[in-house]
């Protein structure tokens, strides 16, 4: 794994800037886009935006476009059109003032293999210009005590397990105070306990006021700790916004049962009322009907269809009502139907 520590890039005395009142982004794209020589579109005119103070979830299937629009962020690879601001500076113009703010971790060969886990961190320190050299070792073993790996720290990396990698990788990242973090996949290869020490070092980052901007295949595994998401899927940005945006895209579907030969009727009353999406299922004994209840909570002085006036409809319609249910996706499902696929599907 690499960590871009913005190592190398001398600081420049940050210039007097006249701050807009719109710069208040960690990370803005606009358009971004990557197409590979293969001739494959792997980020499609993707617009970030992440406002500073967020830990924002960045998510997808695999494949679907997040590590290559990490490393265009991170100006390790170049994007093919597009804009790419952090923390409200050019990049990769103002990568020099910009990148010592960003910790990052993201995959690729970067350690070496027969040196310790501490050993590497201070080469990873010392490449660092803008730091004190004097204070190195209290540097690497306050990351490696913030990671739980200073039992480890002299252990050869080529000794550790893909999870002490992983953590190495995030204590390289956290070696200086950043502004903004960008961890691509930070839980690959822990156990649940490394991923719940990971999403509690995010929370404490976040607190301390480091925007965090952490990818996962995995919703489940950082969706507690985003105050904001972002959703990939097949290179582009299908959502993004607030958590909550996620809670309202779960749309509760309604469900009737009925008698086969009342299943036209039926599908008739829930497109009256308003529902949409009416799907049917016909059956021997018992047909079935599935709708989309229209989204909680309704605007005011509106009154959207609940299942009582599903109900109440069908009976005076004369339909034969064997059952009805109210079903509420989970956040898993919103996903597969946002992305058209599972969520562990690699393309
Ligand atoms: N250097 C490359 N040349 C050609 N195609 C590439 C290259 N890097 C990535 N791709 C393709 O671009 C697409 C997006 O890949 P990317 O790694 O950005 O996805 P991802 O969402 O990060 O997936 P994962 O979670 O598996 O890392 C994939 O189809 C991948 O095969």
């Amino acid at each position: 794994m690499t960590t871009t520590t913005g190592a190398g890039a001398a600081q420049a005395p940050a210039p007097a800037r006249v701050e807009s009142p719109a710069a208040t982004s960690a990370v803005r794209t606009q358009g971004l886009t990557k197409r590979f020589r293969t001739g494959q579109v792997a980020v499609d005119g993707v617009d970030l935006h992440v406002p500073r103070g967020a830990v924002y979830g960045f998510l997808g299937p695999n494949g679907s476009g997040k590590t290559t629009t990490i490393r265009m962020l991170l100006g390790l690879v170049r994007p093919t059109a597009g804009q790419v601001h952090l923390l409200d500076e050019p990049m990769p113009a103002a990568g020099g003032r910009v990148l010592p703010r960003v910790g990052a971790l993201v995959e690729g060969p970067a350690f070496q293999p027969y040196l310790s886990g501490r050993a590497n961190l201070a080469r990873v320190d010392a490449a660092d210009a803008t730091v004190d050299p004097r204070t190195s070792r209290r540097r690497a073993d306050e990351a490696l005590e913030r990671v739980g790996l200073l039992a480890a720290a002299d252990k050869r990396y080529r000794q550790y397990s893909l999870g002490m990698k992983q953590r190495l990788g995030l204590a390289a990242a956290l070696l200086r105070p950043r502004d903004l973090l960008v961890l691509d996949e930070p839980t690959n290869g822990l156990d649940p306990q490394g991923t719940r020490e990971v999403r509690t070092l995010v929370r404490d980052l976040a607190e301390a006021g480091t925007t965090v901007l952490v990818s996962s295949h995995l919703l489940a595994e950082i969706e507690q700790v985003c105050t904001h998401v972002g959703i990939m899927g097949r290179g582009r940005l299908l959502l993004q916004g607030p958590r909550a945006v996620l809670a309202e895209r779960r749309t509760a579907r309604v469900v009737v049962r009925t008698r086969p030969e009342h299943l036209d009727a039926a599908r008739t009353v829930l497109v009256r009322l308003g529902l949409v999406d009416v799907r049917t299922e016909p059956g021997a004994q018992v047909a079935e009907l599935t709708a989309a209840l229209p989204p909680a909570p309704v605007p005011a002085g509106t009154s959207a269809p609940g299942p009582q006036d599903v109900a109440a409809a069908l009976v005076r319609a004369d339909v034969p009502l064997l059952g009805l249910d109210v079903r509420h996706p989970s956040l898993e499902e919103v996903f597969v139907e946002l992305t058209g696929e599972g969520f562990d599907v690699a393309r």
